[in-house]
């Protein structure tokens, strides 16, 4: 018997996800003793600002990261989008779950889909990259940020905040709340956030035996398909909250990866697709064909834009 302490955010989300890793760790590890911590960060702490101003996605992901360090926890489960590009010295990935529905989605609350919105709807989203997309397509609506779980940003859009707010099906999938869903939103449209419907589950690199265990959790075409993404996302550097967006499908032989780098207003789209069998490679690839296109110069304006 060993005792593997998972640790895992507050949020209803992120116990979900937990429970449902810990299901399939102890299936496939019956002598492991699995036992949850709850880890409260503090992106969960303050909920009053946007979250590009406290630090973006990775402060989520940091503390818990640090309890991983520390021997408070043994492993962590995370949504593999809220990942930063780069891991800190002595923390691996050491499975990725079968990946659910990758898109993003549109909930309304009059129930009329994206292309039946009126001119100036106010569509609650804080993420630069659904804004980018959502006003390239639909330039006549307005884009207004809002935090919070997502019951919260359910809530404030019932309540009349909003007309209709975006957020990934996954997420909402494993709340057992697909139903609220108006429309899935096409790659075509929406390129999805790296690693978004996946799970990464982390460990210690010198844990052998935690990193044997995990191994029989891992989904190697999602992972394949995340390595690709990843990839991507790290050539543009702390591109966490910016305007980037990559998915790729995997086979045992080949990907397909689409990309996406945007101006947060919508008036630049830049967008590319990649196919080969390496995956930091197609990544790599993908990323300098939208460099060439622009990519760099939109980023680091947008960068100096963001701080000032
Ligand atoms: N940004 C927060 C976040 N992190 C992971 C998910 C759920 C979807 C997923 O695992 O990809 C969500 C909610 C959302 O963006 O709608």
């Amino acid at each position: 018997m060993r005792t593997v302490v998972v640790g895992t955010r507050k949020s209803t989300l992120a116990l979900t996800q937990t429970r449902w890793v810990m299901d399939r760790l102890r299936e496939a590890n019956p002598r492991w003793e699995l036992r949850q911590e709850k880890i409260v960060t503090k992106g969960d702490r303050i909920l009053d600002v946007t979250l590009s101003k406290i630090g973006g996605k990775g402060l989520f992901v940091k503390e818990i990261e640090q309890a991983l360090l520390d021997g408070r926890i043994d492993i962590a489960v995370h949504s593999m989008k809220d990942m930063p590009g780069e891991m800190p010295d002595g923390l691996v990935i050491g499975a990725v779950t079968e990946r659910e529905d990758p898109r993003d989605c549109l909930i309304t609350r009059s129930g009329q889909s994206l292309e039946k919105l009126p001119s100036g709807a106010r569509i609650g989203t804080s993420s630069l990259r659904r804004q980018a997309q959502i006003l390239a397509y639909r330039p006549d609506v307005t884009v207004e940020p809002v935090r919070g779980n997502l019951d919260t940003r359910l809530r404030k859009m019932e309540e009349g905040q909003f007309d209709a707010v975006l957020l990934a099906v996954a997420g909402l999938s494993r709340m057992g709340w697909q139903d609220r869903v108006t429309q899935a939103l096409s790659t075509d449209i929406m390129v999805p956030a790296v690693g978004q419907g996946a799970l990464a589950v982390q460990c210690r690199a010198d844990d052998v035996e935690v990193l044997e265990g995990l191994k029989r959790i891992n989904d190697s075409k999602t992972e394949r398909a995340v390595r690709a993404e990843r990839a991507f996302l790290r050539a543009f550097e702390g591109g966490c909250h910016l305007p980037v967006g990559a998915y790729a499908e995997a086979t045992d032989g080949s990907i397909r990866l689409i990309g996406m780098v945007a101006h947060p207003d919508g008036r630049k789209v830049l967008r590319g697709t990649v196919e080969g069998s390496e995956p930091e490679q197609v990544g790599r690839t993908l990323a300098q064909q939208l460099l060439e296109k622009g990519a760099g110069a939109l980023l680091s304006a947008l960068r100096k834009e963001m701080s000032r």
